[in-house]
């Protein structure tokens, strides 16, 4: 009877009818909204897109500048929608039934991260899309559960793990037995992004993917593969059901083929043999800790490839980033050279503690992540009906309802020229690479946050200052100079989960002239 009264009705009117219907659903979720916001306050950010369809093609724009690596740029474009009460604040709504805030304000940053941090989460979205790829695990989730991987994971960092040091000289100098001869052009920073993943996969499973000696790993692809179609399905998160994704889906797979026979071994050991293993702090890893937690080969697999994410790219950028800023200031190279080696020369391995008191070291690593934060992009989500801190005393707050979106981001944030003291004999122009500025300045609360503030801040941060540190000493022990070998002005900061130098670090190491340094050392004696 139903299928014989659509059978008489025209096509046109199907389709009039479906417009029709469509447009009254969208109308419904708009009011429905519009009252939420009401209740909460009533207050809007400065917004991006009057009309729905202008809303729309704000998505088309992010999508490109992604594609373009524009994503910075486009970031500090949507502050002239802004206005005086409200500078570095901004808000639409693409599907009707919640809103976007893109902010790069220090004190937004702290509600979402701290003052508010029950209030601000990963929320049931983030964790829809990112799960395929994280399951379960310390990013995806909040409260509890979160709470429980938290503590899970937090003492395979504590200081006496990450102080063994053995692992960071096996895989620096297997990678350095891969460097060209000296003075010949070699991509740095192909070399780190395998460096961290030999190092991080034998912290975690006990075993390397050894990709300094095997770069084509499938393995190493598909993990680049996963992240890059990862940030574009958040980027286009309301349309993010169609984007395909047989990659996404194949990298995965590989990821999981590779994993998998690392769980099992770690679950074919008994309780007694877990402890006995415990008990030495050298074969002990990741794996082993979280067998002796759980069962459940589901929840250990989300949680390696979590820390795998969240160990390998952050710092292999950030090292690229280091020797691409340092290739163009050779008077910093050689500054740091000197303090690395009046403390540990040309040949003796750094202790901890040499690292630790490097501090022109110190400065070159704060002065990198403060224009180049490994994580320069990041969200939470609204949990409940909440608000953001207005900058302005006569203004009030702003409303955010539960199921809003809050991207903020350290880097527009931390590259924010009003955010730092005028430019001085002491203090460089902020846009410029200057670890001196360190030595004298230290940056207010919040508005310098590459690993994050608060309850969720970095786990590795300590582990990876460490590795970052150890890998520079070794190289600048060994080497007397840097050439940049590429253009430098046509470099750009491609984002993917991490932001990393998109021409790769193309330059060419020199080992010291042998005289010169006899020299250098009699001077000092
Ligand atoms: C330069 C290096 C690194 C930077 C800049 C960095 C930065 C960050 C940032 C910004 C977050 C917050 C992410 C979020 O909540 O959305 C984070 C979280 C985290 N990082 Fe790092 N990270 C670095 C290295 C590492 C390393 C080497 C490890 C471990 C091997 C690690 C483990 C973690 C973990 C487990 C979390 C989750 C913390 C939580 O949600 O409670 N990170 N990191």
């Amino acid at each position: 009877m139903i299928g014989e009264t659509f059978a008489s009705v025209s096509p046109a009117y199907i389709a009039v009818g479906t417009v029709v219907l469509l447009l009254g659903v969208q109308v419904w979720i708009r009011v429905r909204y519009a009252l939420k916001v009401r209740e909460a306050g009533g207050v809007h950010a400065p917004a991006l897109a009057r009309d729905p369809f202008t809303a729309l093609t704000w998505l088309w724009t992010i999508g490109r500048a992604h594609v373009q690596n524009r994503m910075l740029a486009l970031f500090n474009e949507l502050y002239s929608h802004a206005t005086p009460d409200c500078p570095n604040l901004v808000e639409i709504n693409v599907t009707g039934g919640s809103r976007y805030f893109f902010t790069r304000e220090p004190e937004h940053v702290k509600t979402v991260l701290t003052s508010k941090f029950a209030d601000y989460g990963k929320g049931p979205e983030f964790h829809r899309v990112w799960s395929p790829f994280l399951g379960d695990s310390i990013f995806t989730t909040d409260h509890q559960q979160w709470h429980e991987s938290r503590n899970l994971i937090r003492p395979m960092f504590v200081k006496n793990r990450v102080s063994d040091l053995e692992i960071f000289e096996r895989w620096t100098s297997a990678m350095i037995n891969q460097f060209p001869a000296s003075g010949e052009t070699l991509d740095i920073q192909d070399f780190f992004y395998r460096l961290t993943i030999d190092v991080t996969t034998e912290f975690l499973l006990g075993e390397s993917v050894n990709s300094i000696s095997n770069p084509r790993s499938e393995f190493v692809q598909a993990f680049a593969d996963v992240q890059r179609m990862q940030i574009m399905l958040t980027a286009l998160l309301p349309i993010e059901p169609l984007v395909p994704r047989r990659k996404y889906n194949r990298g995965i797979k590989v990821l999981e083929e590779f994993i998998v026979p690392f769980i099992h071994k770690a679950l074919s050991l008994d309780p007694a043999e877990l402890e006995k293993i415990s008990k030495s702090e050298r074969s002990f890893t990741f794996l082993h800790a979280l067998a002796a937690y759980t069962r459940d080969p589901k929840v250990i697999r989300d949680q390696i490839i979590a820390v795998l994410l969240a160990g390998r790219d952050t710092t292999a950028a950030t090292l690229s980033w280091t020797f691409h800023e340092l290739a163009h200031h050779p008077g910093v190279y050689s500054k740091l050279r000197q303090e690395i080696l009046s403390i540990v020369g040309t040949d003796r391995t750094p202790s901890y503690d040499d690292l630790k008191s490097m501090k022109y070291l110190s400065h070159t690593l704060n002065e990198t992540l403060r224009l180049y934060p490994a994580v320069p992009f990041n969200v939470r989500f609204a949990l409940t009906d909440t608000t953001l801190p207005s900058v302005n005393p006569e203004h009030p707050d702003i409303s955010v309802v539960k199921g809003d979106a809050v991207f903020y981001s350290t880097i527009a944030m931390q590259r924010r020229p009003d955010l730092y003291p005028p430019t001085s004999r002491t203090f460089s122009d902020p846009s410029e690479f200057s670890p001196d500025r360190w030595d004298q300045w230290q940056p207010r609360p919040w508005q310098y946050v590459p690993f994050n503030g608060g309850p969720r801040i970095c786990v590795g941060q300590n582990f990876a200052l460490t590795e970052m540190a150890y890998v520079i000493v070794r190289l600048l022990q060994k080497y007397e100079s840097l050439e940049h070998r590429d253009d430098w002005r046509a470099q750009f900061h491609k984002v993917e989960i991490v932001g990393t130098p998109g021409r790769g670090v193309k330059v060419a190491l020199f080992k010291p002239n042998k005289e010169r340094q006899e020299k250098y050392f009699k001077c000092k004696e």
